[in-house]
């Protein structure tokens, strides 16, 4: 705690802007120093929130050494991002004219920022939960609209609302639940216990609902994986090329071409989508191939779904469970509708024939793996997410075990507890660090 006492009286800095070339720069300055700070290099404190061009001087009071003309924009406190004081410099973009900015922000008693500390300060501030930060990591690292979308739904407070309103209820659950124990003998309407009960069921169930919906959440943030896996020669790279458009692996009638893994992510249905071509799956001597085999099979079990692909000649002996069977070279040879009970999609990646088909089953296939099972619901996206609701409904599963009220009621507590720790409304100093750490310098 005495370093987050004192780190909040520092007044810190950040380029938050790209470091691409780029026509604008902001610097963004945040804490209790940012109004002298001004003062010292652009002479006055401009009205609140209105952007005004000003001069900026290392020293303004003797108009000593000229380093920019910016829009300065002042954030009094608590009506700013971090809710602190703060102001932020839209300089013209270009490395020598931030370097001798932010010297001069030094010069002048700030200091640069650690990652994600601007956010952290909003969080520590109360401005937002700790959910809701990590929606902001997610917006601003977004790649796609499934991305986009789930983070800024984040942002606004769907998901902490779900996670609050869940406490509340726990809330009033333990209130009546400290009646039963408070007055055991009064007459208390019997069916108090019955509720309780009842009422604790639901919330494990809406629980447990949440965290099988997870995965799909977890899915849109970090991408769908799709592992292709077959024979040498059954025409994986072949595939891989085309699902990507571009040449990207190796295709070659050579057996035993692709021994890397190769992972190539686009967008499929507006979500980020990771595809893995792998060594194809043989014995073999060859210590390198036998490498690539071993790691075929690593992406197979991870993956969230596995393309198995064989050519028309060559029909599977076995069948990844799971599996999507995909037939290759239906112009060679005829492919089996069916295979093991299982539907196959016959493609040629020589004559196109079959793909527009492959297609609209891998769109299909991502919107399933991604979709929330009661529409509009908002998803878990983080392992941490969905450890905390697991902490929770563990404690809700003890309280129903537990015969002795006042055990019940510490159950009900601790189920309290792991979803406050969730939203960041009770004891996660120690989490801090590991979050925001994640965080761009600057956000
Ligand atoms: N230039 C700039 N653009 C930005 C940000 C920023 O800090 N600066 N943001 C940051 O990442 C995001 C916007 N988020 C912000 C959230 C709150 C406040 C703020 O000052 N809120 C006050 C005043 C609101 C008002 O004027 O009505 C408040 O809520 O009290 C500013 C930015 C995205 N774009
Ligand atoms: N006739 C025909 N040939 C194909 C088709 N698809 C791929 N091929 C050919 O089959 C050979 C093997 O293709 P690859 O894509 O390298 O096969 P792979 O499964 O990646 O093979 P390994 O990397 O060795 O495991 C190449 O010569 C391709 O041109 C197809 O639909 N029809
Ligand atoms: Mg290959």
């Amino acid at each position: 705690m005495a370093g987050l006492g004192y780190q909040a009286e520092d007044t810190i800095f950040a380029l938050s802007t790209g470091i691409e070339r780029a026509a604008i720069a902001i610097l963004r300055v945040s804490g209790a120093g940012s109004r002298d700070i001004l003062l010292q290099i652009c002479g006055e404190v401009p009205a609140a929130r209105k952007a005004v061009l000003r001069k900026i001087w290392k020293n303004a009071s003797i108009q000593d050494d000229l380093l920019d003309e910016a829009l300065v924009l002042w954030f009094p406190g608590p009506h700013s991002y971090t809710g602190e004081d703060g102001f932020e410099l839209h300089l013209h973009a270009g490395p020598a004219i931030i370097r001798a900015v932010s010297d001069a922000l030094v010069n002048a008693g700030a200091r640069p920022a650690e990652a994600g500390e601007f956010t952290k300060r909003a969080f520590v501030n109360g401005r937002m939960d700790l959910v809701e930060a990590e929606g902001i990591a997610d917006l601003v690292a977004a790649e796609t609209e499934g991305q986009r979308k789930q983070a800024l739904a984040q942002v606004e407070g769907a998901l902490s609302q779900l996670y609050s309103g869940w406490s509340e209820r726990l809330k009033k659950i333990l209130a009546f639940q400290e009646a039963l124990i408070d007055f055991p003998d009064e007459d208390l309407p019997p069916e108090v216990e019955e509720n309780i009960n009842q009422d604790i069921q639901k919330l494990q169930s809406e629980m447990q609902q949440h965290i099988a919906d997870g995965e799909h959440g977890e899915r849109i943030r970090r991408g769908v994986v799709f592992a292709i896996t077959g024979p040498p020669n059954a025409g994986k790279s072949s595939l891989l090329n085309w699902l990507t458009g571009r040449e990207a692996a190796i295709v070659s009638s050579k057996a035993g071409t692709t021994r890397d893994a190769l992972e190539i992510t686009c967008i499929l249905a507006g979500i980020k989508v990771t595809f893995i071509d792998t060594a194809g799956l043989r014995e073999t001597d060859d210590e390198i191939e036998a490498e690539g085999v071993r790691r075929a099979l690593f992406h197979v079990k991870q993956a969230d779904c596995v393309l198995q692909m064989f050519p028309a000649n060559e029909l599977p002996e076995d069948i990844f469970p799971g599996a999507v069977l995909v037939g290759n070279k239906a112009d060679l040879g005829k492919i089996p509708q069916i295979l093991d009970g299982k539907d196959v999609l016959a493609i040629s990646l020589k004559t196109g024939e079959g793909l527009p088909e492959l297609h609209n089953f891998l769109k299909s296939k991502v919107e399933d793996l991604t979709a929330a099972s009661v529409s509009g619901a908002p998803l878990l996206t983080r392992a941490r997410h969905k450890a905390g609701v697991q902490d929770a409904m563990q404690c809700l599963q003890a309280a129903w075990q537990q015969e002795w009220p006042e055990l019940r009621g510490e159950e009900l507590r601790l189920a309290m507890r792991a979803l406050g720790r969730l939203t960041g409304h009770v004891g996660v100093e120690d989490l801090l660090d590991a979050i925001f750490g994640q965080f761009c310098i600057g956000k």
